[in-house]
């Protein structure tokens, strides 16, 4: 890895072996994007909780691995499906998708293009960025996407992993990724994903979760034995639920919209999702349930992610994402919050991650790296510009406390008031 020089927006910080400015990639070549595409999409925890379902070829009853390698085409299958009912008049009613009955669900043009179908070059502004999520149309990352970048073309993912990639292998332009949520707290995965690429965080948004219970059409609460969601989302209405009367499995799979659209693909009668309004018109569910989140305030923060860093500036409220570790216990924690406590900054998140098992490549000026164990990361988010002199001599303070320093991203606070929204 080759460390940068540091950026004049932080003059006050010395060359250091400490501070890793990634390096961004200068790979211009689009590569194929199907190779991007993680067959597995969704994971049942318990295998023999999955329930039956079709094969690529239409037959019902195949194994969990087959149904692994369908899911990730199966938006563009259903699309395609629609396509053709659409072209011989059909839509609106009840149709076949991979030998199951499905609705009919929405009008082609209303869902976004797969990662697999967009060849073109990367635009190079405003409503034509295309901003890779996780998930499938209809996951709130993907309405956190649309309130990033109004009008943006949003590309589903797989994995949080694959929208890491898109990002960095020029397929996409941004990534919104999900890091913190009030009630279910830290999406670690992401954290730790940060930590792993190379891309810099350049925004944030705040988004209102607003939980139905999806069920196909005539299904009643009394029919199901079983709700599936994204962990975040069952963890969010684990009290409704309860106090819905359904203390019946709950099953993680890996994106709410996801969730109903495996309800509605496998036509399971037995099983709820719970996924966001707007998952419920794609898929053709009805509302069980509406608002079931435990707190009517349940908000989600995403972060926007780009190959270059943006330039901090001073006009507007800027927050600054930084990870740092220590070869030396814990107890570094204090002296570099102090360092943010002697100049006023406010801290908006620290959380630590374990990290003893896999080393970081430390790179000295002369660039030469030493591999490093640590026993934590840890992730502070304050409230300052890396344009102001207090963040500037905070970080530098820091840098003197740590072995390992990595600014983030220095980005604009969402200001912007969060009403509760259904999804849609
Ligand atoms: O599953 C989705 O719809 C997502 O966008 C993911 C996700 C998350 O990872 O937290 C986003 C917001 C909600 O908190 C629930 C799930």
């Amino acid at each position: 890895m080759q460390s940068l020089s540091p950026p004049a927006a932080i003059p006050n910080l010395k060359p250091s072996v400490r501070i890793l400015f990634v390096p961004t990639n200068p790979i211009k070549n689009r590569v194929e994007p199907s190779r991007l595409v993680v067959k597995c999409l969704h994971r049942f925890d318990n295998p023999s909780n999955l329930p039956s379902f079709g094969n690529s070829n239409g037959a019902v009853g195949a194994t969990r691995a087959d149904w692994q390698s369908s899911c990730a085409i199966l938006a563009s299958k259903v699309v395609s499906q629609q396509q053709d009912n659409a072209k011989a008049g059909s839509a609106g009613n009840i149709t076949a998708v991979n030998g199951h009955k499905t609705l009919d669900l929405v009008p082609i043009e209303n869902l976004p293009k797969p990662l697999t179908t967009d060849l073109s070059p990367a635009p190079m502004h405003g409503s034509q960025l295309r901003v890779a999520y996780q998930g499938v149309p209809g996951a709130y990352s993907e309405a956190a996407a649309a309130k990033a970048y109004p009008g943006c073309e949003a590309i589903p993912c797989d994995q949080f992993e694959v929208a890491f990639q898109a990002v960095e292998l020029w397929i996409a332009d941004r990534a919104v990724l999900p890091v913190e949520n009030s009630l279910g707290g830290s999406i670690h995965r992401n954290y730790d994903l940060l930590l792993r690429h190379r891309l810099h965080i350049v925004g944030e948004v705040q988004l209102s979760i607003h939980h139905c219970l999806l069920a196909l059409p005539g299904v009643r609460k009394e029919y199901l034995n079983c709700v599936i969601s994204h962990p975040q989302a069952l963890a969010q209405c684990e009290h409704t639920l309860t106090k819905l009367g359904l203390n019946v499995t709950r099953e993680a799979v890996d994106d709410t919209a996801g969730a109903a659209e495996y309800v509605a693909t496998r036509n399971l009668r037995d099983t709820a999702a719970i996924a966001s309004a707007r998952a419920a018109e794609l898929y053709g569910l009805q509302i069980l349930a509406d608002g079931i989140q435990d707190d009517s305030s349940n908000l989600t923060r995403f972060v926007m992610l780009a190959r270059e860093p943006i330039i901090p500036r001073t006009d507007r409220p800027f927050k600054t994402s930084i990870v740092f570790a220590h070869e030396e216990g814990t107890s570094v924690l204090f002296k570099v919050l102090s360092a943010f406590a002697f100049r006023n900054i406010s801290l908006t998140k620290i959380e630590s991650r374990p990290h003893r098992h896999r080393p970081i490549r430390l790179v000295d000026d002369a660039n030469v790296g030493t591999a490093k164990h640590f026993e934590y990361m840890f992730y502070v988010d304050f409230e300052a510009s890396m344009a102001e002199t207090r963040a500037q001599n905070a970080l530098a303070e820091v840098q003197e406390f740590t072995s390992f320093l990595r600014v983030l991203g220095s980005y604009p606070m969402d200001m912007t008031p969060c009403f509760p929204s259904r999804g849609d």
